[in-house]
């Protein structure tokens, strides 16, 4: 058997995108974002590297990539075996060092390199066993899959011992999701037709070209001006009918009363969640305005650990669990989140809205309907429409859905010519922008 690779370096990018100018209900990201990402190379003394990134939006990301430069510290001169031996270990190692915890714990710049750290050793993972990684963790065993999780602030609401029962009761029927998967894909919904900033003639076309392409469930950003909320959200509905999902995002917009206030305002358009209607870390906040307004509340994106999740869960917050690849530390992370959503039944519909989310994603909903929930009911995975094109395996989709990757790997390697357009600021892209600013 082939020795184990050995990290010999990690190479990092600053990567910045000039988007579209689109802009989203929070006043932060509506100053003409430009989609940017963290991303880091583990060479080894193989052919073969290990990539990852961390999304990030437009500010800041070179302090990402400081912090992978300063978190590989834990990496380099380790062979991957002696990592996946224990990858739970790793990745408590990684996020729980003492001194690293003052920077956090488990949230902010620190925990968004984990990510882009822990996803690249995922993807080596994935490339020595030439699998997917959607595959790589379909084929593991119950045992194997528990032992990547750090239950250490969760077991009050998910012990190994529950999450080995909800693997072994799935166990026996993965063959065929995993048949069903390679078939028939993973159902998605657009958020591409409902930006801020695109005018209605827009969002009308958008929604026809939506549908002729076999789309159903649509999402409208939401968070402007409350009569013209209402209006666009009536539009779309104009547009896909009432068949169709739709579904609301308000980036964290609003106050708590306002929320409860607004979302109540937005009920005529049927939403099937508003997303992010408050901040982030407001648990009790989220299940108040739950409980008033009766509307589904989708939250994730922005939720930094499991531990956020759990209290989402406990305090009765959550209806959509919306994980991200890399908001929390990577794969490991999330197979705790995705387990306990299974346990609490709340179905899992992935954001995916930024730089190689789409492409990452994919693998964890995979995960979560081969092994943790078993069902596709209620369940969505994100697509925007951005910036595929930079990643050697883009997302595939069909009439809706996700078809799954079978190269190896977790789909988030970057071209070439990509990192040499765009790395920042020394990318052809930026060298010449600044030359003719
Ligand atoms: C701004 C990013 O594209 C994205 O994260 C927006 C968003 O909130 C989403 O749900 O997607």
């Amino acid at each position: 058997m082939a020795a184990s690779p050995r990290i010999t370096r990690c190479r990092t990018v600053d990567l910045r995108f000039p988007t579209s100018r689109f802009s989203i209900g929070s006043d932060a990201v509506n100053k003409d974002p430009d989609y940017s990402a963290a991303y880091c190379v583990l060479e080894t003394d193989s052919s073969v590297e290990g990539h990852g990134l961390t999304f990030t939006l437009g500010r800041g990301t070179e302090l990402c990539v400081m912090a992978i430069e300063f978190l590989s510290r834990f990496i380099v001169g380790r062979t991957l075996e002696e990592i996946t031996t224990d990858m739970g270990a790793f990745a408590r190692e990684l996020t729980g060092d003492t001194q690293f915890r003052w920077l956090g714990p488990e949230k902010g710049v620190i925990h968004l390199a984990a990510a882009a750290l822990v996803n690249a050793i995922w993807d080596l993972w994935a490339r020595v066993e030439n699998k997917p990684v959607w595959l790589l963790l379909a084929e593991m065993t119950p045992e194997q899959i528990v032992k990547c999780i750090d239950f250490r602030y969760i077991d009050d609401a998910l012990s190994p011992e529950e999450a080995l029962a909800i693997l072994r009761h799935n166990e026996p029927t993965r063959a065929e999701r995993i048949a069903f998967l390679r078939e028939k894909g993973l159902p998605a919904y657009t958020t591409s037709v409902g930006w801020f900033g695109f005018s209605d003639e827009k969002i009308r076309r958008l929604c026809k070209e939506a549908l002729a392409e076999g789309w159903t469930h649509f999402k409208l950003k939401v968070g402007g001006d409350p009569a013209d909320d209402l209006r666009r959200g009536l539009l779309v509905r104009e547009e896909i009918g009432w068949e169709n999902k739709l579904m609301v995002d308000a980036n964290q917009k609003w106050g708590v009363l306002e929320a409860i206030d607004r979302t109540t305002a937005l009920k005529p358009l049927q939403p099937w969640w508003m997303e992010e209607p408050t901040s982030p870390d407001d648990i009790l906040g989220h299940a108040r305005i739950r409980r008033e307004t009766g509307v589904r509340i989708a939250i994730g994106e922005h939720c930094h650990s499991k531990v956020m999740f759990k209290q989402l869960m406990q305090a009765g917050s959550i209806d959509v669990c919306q994980i991200d690849s890399c908001r929390v530390a990577g794969v490991n992370e999330n197979l705790a989140i995705i387990l306990m959503a299974a346990k609490f039944g709340i179905p899992v519909c992935p954001h995916a809205g930024g730089v190689g989310l789409c492409e990452y994603v994919q693998h964890l909903a995979a995960f979560d309907y081969i092994w943790a929930s078993a069902s596709l009911k209620d369940r969505v995975v994100e697509f925007v429409d951005h910036l595929h094109e930079h990643f050697l395996v883009p997302t595939r989709i069909e009439r809706g859905r996700y078809m799954l990757p079978e190269a190896a790997g977790y789909s988030i390697e970057i071209r070439k010519e990509s990192l040499q357009e765009y790395a920042f600021p020394q990318g052809t892209y930026w060298a010449s922008a600044s030359t003719t600013a």
